[in-house]
């Protein structure tokens, strides 16, 4: 697939030389590191507490960054100063000029329906260790002609009011990236719009999504597409094995934990959602945000139940590794509070290559290929803040497109 495509080529938003090591912007506010950051010494997530009470963080510092889907796997965080608002940064929008992309679907809808095909024949049998539920995902790789400006990206991404808008520095420093693109570093750059976990004080939070239908133009329509989605006994139930693992996992870390709202229909610009709003108290709130979102993280929203049998299965049906993409995204400050955010609606970036990345929730009553029609359209954010048409994967596939 080839499309022209609208993107920023140098000038006042291609800002390489000033790039922060993290950076989210969202219904939580802006948060930043400094440019002059650090790497945290990496690791897998077991020895992420260990690795932090070491780091003896100052009033001022934070750690931000990502941590893998496989968290047997180094994470990749940084130390840096903090930028902090409690409002989000307003973002500027940019005409641009047209460029040719390439799209290369990793594997296309009708590979990945017979994925999900596989992983349906894997569901609900009766012992009591076998698969509810799976989380499948597929990937779109995106060659530019030029390198992609990581932080026009980012602006783009910003104008989901529903969303945060993300990007962690993976590999590379500021100095690389301003010498040119062959040293440009490599970055997750996404819009997420899932909280795994909010931490202030004894306060924790978390808001699982779960159960999808892609939003039409039409507004009649859109309204009936929301309201078959809250009625569907098959998303309810795709989402309620979330929140269940959600409130079992941190139920012992809690002296209360309640869904006060129960289950809602909630939307970013192209996507409706089922979601919940958890929250609850800390027994003890000198935990750190990032160690508690490490040991919540994978939620069934991106992993399956139980998760051993989805990991596995992931590993054998997904042909590319998820490396950062559905892991978790985000900071932790010296008093241990922090957000962060389930790894999705992203890409990972480096030079004029970006690979996007979507999955969706497979329980017994999935439809293969309206699973692939959900994972091309989740792609949607990204695709339109690159410039190409956000249903450029879906088209063809829906009727009417
Ligand atoms: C795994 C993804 O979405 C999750 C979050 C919301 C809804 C989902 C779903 O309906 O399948 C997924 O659980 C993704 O966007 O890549």
């Amino acid at each position: 697939m080839s499309f022209l495509a609208e993107f920023p080529a140098t000038g006042k938003f291609d800002d390489s030389s000033q790039i922060d090591a993290f950076s989210f912007n969202g219904p939580d506010g802006f948060v930043a590191g400094r440019g002059d950051a650090v790497a945290v010494p990496p690791g897998p997530a077991a020895s992420l507490a260990d690795r932090l009470s070491a780091l003896a963080l100052q009033p001022g510092e934070i750690i931000g960054g990502a941590m893998p889907f496989d968290k047997t796997r180094d994470d990749c965080l940084w130390r840096a100063g903090s930028i902090r608002s409690k409002a989000a940064r307003p973002v500027a929008s940019q005409p641009a000029p047209l460029r040719e992309f390439s799209l290369l679907p990793e594997p296309w809808a009708e590979d990945y329906a017979a994925q999900v095909r596989e992983a349906l024949g894997h569901l609900g049998a009766e012992r009591p260790d076998a698969l509810q539920k799976i989380v499948l995902a597929r990937s779109l790789l995106i060659q530019s002609p030029a390198p992609i400006a990581v932080n026009a990206l980012l602006a783009r991404l910003g104008h989901d009011p529903a969303a945060t808008a993300f990007r962690v520095r993976l590999s590379g420093d500021a100095e690389g990236a301003a010498e040119g693109p062959e040293m440009q570093s490599r970055h997750l750059v996404g819009a997420t719009p899932e909280l795994l976990l909010r931490k202030r004080g004894t306060r924790v939070s978390s808001h699982p999504l779960a159960g999808s239908a892609r939003r039409a133009r039409d507004a009649a329509e859109d309204r009936r597409i929301a309201q078959t989605l809250s009625g569907s006994e098959k998303d309810r139930r795709e989402h309620g094995y979330v929140v269940d693992y959600i409130l079992d996992t941190l139920a012992p870390y809690c002296t209360d934990l309640s869904a006060p709202r129960g289950i809602e229909v909630t939307h970013t610009a192209n996507m409706w959602h089922l979601g919940t709003e958890i929250v609850g108290t800390l027994c003890d709130s000198d935990l750190p945000a990032a160690v508690l979102a490490s040991i919540l993280h994978p939620t069934p929203a991106i992993c399956g139940v139980p998760v051993a049998a989805a990991t596995q299965l992931i590993g054998e049906l997904e042909p590319v590794p998820r490396e950062f993409y559905a892991g978790t995204v985000g900071w932790s400050d010296a008093a241990g509070d922090g957000t962060w955010y389930v790894a999705i609606r992203c890409a990972d970036v480096m030079g004029a290559t970006a690979r996007l990345f979507a999955g969706a929730g497979i329980v017994l009553g999935s439809d293969p290929m309206s699973e692939a029609i959900e994972t091309g359209a989740k792609f949607g954010a990204l695709l339109a803040a690159l410039g190409i048409p956000a249903d450029a994967v879906v088209a063809g596939l829906v009727q009417g497109n």
